[in-house]
């Protein structure tokens, strides 16, 4: 194989990594359904999927078994911890013209201090990634499949034919065997978790914005749904994938447990050195009428209070862009992101990629967002620790992917559930700013929990 050198700018060997060789091969497969593809994955490497849908429909990515897996436990490093372990396995990378890049899928937890109190993520550490084994990519009407495997040893040739056998049996599974299983099992309880708590944060958090100590704080909630089965991951990716047609649809499996979401907030895409990004907050509900859905969006873009929390996004982000780029350009004004469950004021910010800046530099310096923390930062996401008291884990922050040349493209996990077995937690929240009322915060809650409850069967009344 003749070797190609990622151009990643070389970065000193980190001591304790192996020495290893990362091999990857392509084939163009016949059509494949990806979540075919994906529930085919169970028989071989159940546990370690990964499902990525971008926003636009034109890419979808598939990730079976785990040919690398990094995690991150220090917590405060945690973006350049995976960007230091991913550049090294990058060096060894040997690959030909006709291979796709690898791809290393994963995501981040909202906050480096992770909650003392025993929460449904306590299996997830502060950065979950993966390369894939076995990675279907299908863009630009091809259906590519590859194999990564990565080895200390200099003998892999019988390994890789074993890989071969897997990937083509995998194929056969997807292309004829597996269906879908799209059975939603009946909702048997649903508990909106310390419903009392939220209201008294957000008036706590309004009053310390009157008196100055902070401008803007997003506050979550959390809602506990049981179900009669479990729920099957394959399932509520089909149900996503079908319901939320404008939204990045995603979902990650650690262990028994799926973190998976429908989020129409990209947070950074990188593509041939150019960067986007989207300012996305100030909401309001879709009217049940047309008329009714002009109006509500019209109400929206004059609305004072949404307009603030929404430009505390912008400023932020293109100051990230400043910073980052060698050039920016964004709007003037927000127009109105309408998807299928709400509508949301939103500013889209290209830039011409500055020379050193790398996706996960974008990712450190971007999260979180005003549109998930608050201005200040630090002081907000004190308060969100004080006052929210909840463990985000994997919500609110960014889950995507990157390629061995650097592009890739992030989304914050709002609109998400975490599903273990018949159990599912659901998370949404919202900007807080001095004008803020806690009901209509509360409301604006229940439509941000639509997605996730039309995905998994619950009432979409609140
Ligand atoms: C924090 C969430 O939404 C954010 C993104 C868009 C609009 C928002 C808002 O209007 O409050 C939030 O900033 C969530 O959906 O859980
Ligand atoms: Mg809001």
């Amino acid at each position: 194989m003749n070797r190609k050198l990622t151009d990643l700018p070389s970065r000193e060997r980190t001591a304790a990594m192996p020495h290893v060789r990362f091999f990857t091969e392509t084939i163009e497969a016949g059509g494949i359904s990806p979540l075919s593809f994906f529930e085919a994955g169970a028989f071989i490497h159940d546990s370690h999927r990964f499902y990525w849908e971008n926003a636009s429909k034109t890419m979808t990515l598939v990730g079976i078994g785990h040919a690398l897996t990094l995690t991150d436990e220090t917590g405060t490093d945690r973006f350049d911890t995976i960007e230091s372990k991913w550049k090294h396995y990058c060096e060894a990378l040997i690959k030909e013209d006709k291979d796709m890049d690898p791809v290393l899928f994963g995501g981040f937890s909202f906050d480096e201090k992770r909650s003392s109190v025993p929460s449904e993520w306590e299996n997830f550490s502060n950065a979950l990634f993966a390369v894939p084994t076995f990675q279907l990519k299908i863009e630009n009407g091809k259906t590519l499949v590859a194999i990564n495997f990565i080895s200390e040893e200099s003998e892999t040739a019988l390994q890789f034919e074993a890989l071969r056998k897997q990937r083509d049996h995998l194929i056969h599974m997807a292309q004829v065997q597996e269906s879908i299983t799209i059975a939603k099992p009946a909702l048997t309880a649903m508990e909106e978790l310390r419903k009392e708590q939220y209201l008294k944060a957000v008036e706590q958090i309004t009053k310390k914005i009157q008196n100055g100590e902070a401008e803007k704080v997003v506050i979550a909630r959390k809602l506990a749904l049981q179900f009669e089965q479990p729920i099957s991951p394959a399932a509520a990716l089909h149900s996503v994938s079908n319901e939320q047609r404008d939204s990045y649809n995603f979902g990650l499996e650690n262990g028994t447990q799926f973190f998976f979401g429908a989020t129409p907030e990209r947070l950074i895409e990188i593509k041939d050195g150019q960067a986007f990004s989207a300012c996305v907050a100030g909401s309001i509900k879709r009217g049940s009428t047309a008329e009714q859905d002009k109006q509500f969006g019209d109400e929206l873009l004059d609305d004072k209070k949404n307009r603030e929390e929404h430009q505390y996004v912008v400023d932020m982000i293109t100051g990230v862009f400043d910073s980052l780029c060698a050039s920016y350009t964004t709007a003037t004004r927000p127009k109105l992101m309408k998807v299928r469950d709400i509508q949301h004021l939103h500013t889209p910010v290209q830039g011409q990629l500055g020379s050193e800046s790398s996706i996960f530099q974008f990712v450190k310096a971007l999260h979180p967002t005003p549109a998930l923390g608050g201005v200040p930062t630090t002081v907000a996401m004190e308060l969100i620790r004080q006052e929210e008291n909840l463990d985000r884990g994997y919500y609110a922050a960014p889950v995507g992917w990157t390629d061995a040349s650097g592009n890739g493209e992030f989304a914050v996990a709002i609109r998400s559930a975490l599903l273990e077995q018949d159990n599912a937690w659901l998370y949404a929240g919202g900007g807080i700013v001095a004008d803020s009322d806690p009901i209509q915060e509360y409301e604006e809650t229940w439509v941000k929990f639509r997605p996730m409850l039309r995905a998994l069967g619950g009432s979409l009344n609140g």
